[in-house]
């Protein structure tokens, strides 16, 4: 059994926004999935879902189940106890987590208490030791949140986060906020506490170099879809769907002189998920569009063994059979493909 399987899940906000539309992803202990996307592909949204953290009025539906049990059926007791014990959040911005009137200990201690997961005589102990295990000296724990770095208290968050020994980790944009250095060791850090604790863990970023570096595999969203998914560094070197070609071109290739690719921006938005565009979502920011992406909706379809992209080129590179994927991806036999401004120097 996985640790965490997601099925056709759903969620539509309030205001009849589809921010997920149908995504299957899989966690197993030990292993570290990526989900990347832009801002306002629905990565967020699916991360909040998977702990149930969404507004009253958001229609979620679908299965997720944790270690077999399946989170959206769950009574509120076992679900408070789950998003603790089970799965934990690090957020993005440490500084809006925490309390500022409170000291760090007794932050990390809530949870403990709460969950009754230490004994109530050895919190303090419990708690020194998350912060040394998070780098931290013990001493912090008397510390107020303004009193740390950026990067101490993103260690802070992560401390939480462990704090009542969950199997699961869902990082959120864990070091967006942090500059470069910091941000390679709070990255180091998780790797390691993930490795040492053979935990899962989810890490969602809009930057593909940071999730080829860090995750196992990698999951690329776009308007609310999965349009991509693969091992982590295949992807980012070599991605299948031009949306993945797109994102991955956006990010320079840190330390490779031989690097072709320039750091660029993507032209236009994510759609509107109130508005979405018929047929591939992606179409009206596709270089290599035909004009039946227009009208015809794309699902995953293999590519090799491990991989799989929604994209017409893919599909029918796969039903010919066709060795090279990567090359009809890229559109170079495509007579009616636009002029390729993203990712054509695949
Ligand atoms: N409470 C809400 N009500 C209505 N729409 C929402 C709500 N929260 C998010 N959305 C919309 O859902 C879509 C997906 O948002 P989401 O935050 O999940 O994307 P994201 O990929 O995580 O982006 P970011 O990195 O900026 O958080 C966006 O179009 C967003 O505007």
């Amino acid at each position: 059994m996985s640790l965490l399987e997601v099925r056709d899940l759903h969620v539509t906000y309030a205001n009849g926004a589809q921010a997920v539309r149908g995504v299957d992803l899989t966690v197993d202990a030990g292993q570290k999935l990526g989900i990347a996307g832009e801002s306002g592909c629905g990565k967020s949204t699916l991360a909040l879902a998977l702990l149930r953290l969404l507004p009253a009025g958001t229609k979620v539906t679908g299965q997720i189940l944790l270690k077999g049990e399946d989170v959206l059926a769950m009574k509120w007791g076992r679900l408070r106890a789950v998003r603790w014990a089970g799965a934990s959040i690090v957020f993005q911005g440490a500084m809006h987590s925490l309390n500022a009137v409170h000291r760090i200990g007794d932050q990390i201690a809530e949870p403990i208490r709460l969950h009754r997961t230490t004994p109530p005589g050895k919190v303090r102990e419990r708690v020194a030791e998350l912060l040394e295990h998070v780098g931290l000296p013990a001493a912090r724990a008397e510390a107020y949140p303004h009193e740390l770095s950026g990067g101490q208290r993103q260690r802070v968050m992560i401390a939480m986060a462990l704090a009542c020994a969950p199997d699961l980790i869902i990082a959120d944009e864990p070091t967006t906020a942090l500059d470069v250095m910091i941000q390679a060791q709070i990255l180091r850090l998780i790797e390691e506490l993930v490795a040492e604790q053979d935990l899962g863990l989810i890490m969602i970023s809009h930057d593909l170099a940071v999730l080829s570096d860090t995750c196992d595999r990698l999951t690329v969203m776009y308007a609310g879809r999965v349009v991509e998914e693969g091992p982590a560094q295949e992807v980012y070197d070599d991605a299948l769907h031009p949306y993945g070609k797109a994102l991955s071109a956006a990010f320079p290739r840190i330390g490779d002189p031989s690097s072709r690719f320039a750091p660029r921006g993507l032209p236009g938005d994510p759609p509107d998920p109130s508005d979405l565009p018929s047929g591939c979502t992606f179409h009206p920011r596709c270089p290599v569009a035909l004009d039946s992406c227009t009208t015809e909706d794309q699902v995953l379809v293999g590519a090799g063994e491990l991989r799989r992209a929604a994209c017409v080129h893919v599909r029918e590179a796969s039903t010919q059979g066709a060795a090279d994927v990567s090359d009809a991806a890229d559109g170079s036999d495509t007579s009616d493909a636009s002029d390729a401004s993203v990712g054509s120097e695949r």
